[in-house]
């Protein structure tokens, strides 16, 4: 067959994590979409939580489909059914978690050599499948989760080590050689910068440096006007090769489709789409930590008193769980009495895109994960940010500082299992300055042009739209000599 006719095919790989695979699964389909052949490789619990959209896919004539690979929960001590990252609660599992990522190795092997793909898009936390994909002869691109400012500024930690020159945990540092002036402390970065000991997850990273370095490149949730000095940083300055084809959800265009990415949502999404019809224009606030942050019952309680003291209406997903007798010891007394019509609190998975692309929707309080931060700036919304862990006190100094779309609510520290740290006062007031007066207008109308932005990088002709062509033409080109070469 003729080449530059062939239909190229691509495995993508992404972390077993639903902040890594609703992106991933968005981004396969921006491929499809150009004519390319997909086949998502994960484990049997992940596959079932997309066969939706795979199926759905199919209706669209994309061809996309699933190879499953099992994962060895027994083999590495992890309770039966622990495929995702988000149900490794505790540092052991954590770590056992790592190292049954890392036991896919031989598995994914013997998938490319019967079906010979030609390029494997993997996930930055498998920096071993770079030498999976040369032992093959194919290029690997690195699926990256994160924003092109939290992966200069997570490089540049490790570069000039800033928070090695502080005295306590407490005072700012600021980041060297960096575009604009960010100032970090101690408590905001993950454990591995500021442990001294070598742990396996500490290992991972430097294996993740070395695998940025000798892979392909990196295809980036992300799109040039919203990080331009960032992007060329990555670029220019750390000299990394790389695409921005984002923001990857905006390929979801109806209802339907929005409200079904990544898991079943635990309300039905036309009673949610008819609340928020009843609503007036901006008039609702969304609050939502992503898929692993869990706070407990005295900081729930102190975001309900907040919320309602806010005077605002809302939507609240809640990840928390009936105690032993049923009970919600988080809830005040009589509040979803007093806030009925007024409040709605989704437990469990709320279906996030469809709520927030919602006219009635005028404001999102967010942990800044990198999916929310960039959905929420896709629909043009001001923020409240609430970081918890990993890389979003990052995220927090880009929405807050860099676009100026967001207030911070006041959280000074990483903590994966929270206390009460944050007051419910901070949370009514960052809600009012969010949602009411002259700073919300001003807040809103840069948040409404940076959305329009976002919709026309991914338009024919935009920026991601292009740079994705480019990434193709260069796969393509590369598929052809990397054939010859066989020959
Ligand atoms: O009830 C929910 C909760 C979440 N989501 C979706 O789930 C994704 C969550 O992703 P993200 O906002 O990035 O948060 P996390 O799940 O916490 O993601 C982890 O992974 C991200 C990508 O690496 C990091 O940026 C985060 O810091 C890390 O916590 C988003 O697409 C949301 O739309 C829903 O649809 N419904």
């Amino acid at each position: 067959m003729d080449s530059e006719k062939r239909q190229l095919h691509l495995f993508f790989f992404p972390f077993l994590a639903s902040g890594h695979l609703i992106p991933a699964i968005d981004m396969a389909k921006q491929f499809a979409l150009r004519g390319l052949k997909i086949s998502i490789i994960t484990t049997p619990l992940n596959a079932s939580l997309f066969s939706k959209t795979i199926e759905k896919s199919k209706t669209m004539g994309l061809d996309m489909n699933v190879l499953v690979i099992e994962f060895p929960c027994v083999e590495v001590g992890l309770p039966i059914g622990c495929e995702s990252y988000q149900l490794a609660t505790s540092l052991d599992l954590r770590t056992k978690f790592y190292q049954a990522t890392a036991m896919l190795e031989q598995p994914l092997e013997k998938l490319i050599q019967e079906y010979a793909p030609d390029c494997l898009v993997a996930s930055t936390l498998f920096p071993w499948t770079t030498g999976v994909a040369k032992k093959f002869g194919i290029p690997r691109l690195i699926l990256h989760s994160m924003s092109f400012f939290s992966t200069c500024t997570a490089e540049c930690l490790r570069l000039y080590a800033p928070h090695k020159k502080v005295s306590s945990d407490t005072e700012p540092f600021i980041i060297p050689n960096f575009p604009d002036e960010i100032k970090l402390t101690r408590k905001q970065l993950p454990d591995f910068y500021t442990q001294n000991v070598q742990t396996y997850a500490t290992k991972m990273y430097e294996q993740v440096l070395e695998a940025e370095l000798t892979s392909f490149g990196a295809v980036f949730n992300s799109f040039y006007a919203l990080e331009p000095a960032y992007a060329n940083f990555y670029k220019k300055v750390l000299g990394r090769k790389a695409w921005q084809i984002g923001p990857v959800s905006l390929c979801n265009q109806d209802t339907e489709d929005k409200a079904q990415r990544g898991k079943e949502a635990s309300i039905d999404f036309h009673e949610c789409f008819e609340w928020l019809n009843s609503k007036k224009l901006d008039s609702v606030v969304y609050v939502c930590f992503g898929s692993m942050a869990n706070f407990n019952d005295s900081q729930l309680k102190e975001i309900a008193i907040g919320l309602e003291a806010s005077e605002q209406q809302f939507i609240w997903v809640v990840k928390k769980e009936k105690n032993d007798e049923g009970k919600e010891e988080w809830l005040p007394d009589g509040f979803e009495q007093r806030v009925k019509g007024k409040g709605l609190i989704i437990r469990g998975w709320a279906p996030q895109m469809m709520i927030l692309d919602h006219e009635a929707v005028g404001g999102f309080v967010t942990h800044c994960g990198w999916n929310s931060t960039l959905e929420g700036v896709s629909a043009g919304l001001p923020m409240v940010t609430w970081p918890v862990s990993a890389e979003q006190f990052f995220n927090e100094k880009f929405v807050t500082q860099i676009l100026r779309v967001g207030v911070a609510v006041g959280a000074q520290q990483w903590a994966r299992f929270l206390g009460d740290s944050i007051k419910s006062e901070a949370i009514e007031k960052a809600v009012i300055r969010i949602m009411v007066g002259a700073e919300a207008e001003e807040i809103r109308s840069r948040a409404r042009e940076l959305g329009k932005k976002a919709k026309k990088a991914v338009e024919e002709g935009g920026s991601s739209y292009s740079d994705l062509n480019s990434l193709i033409e260069e796969l393509r080109s590369h598929g052809i000599a990397g054939a010859a070469s066989k020959n």
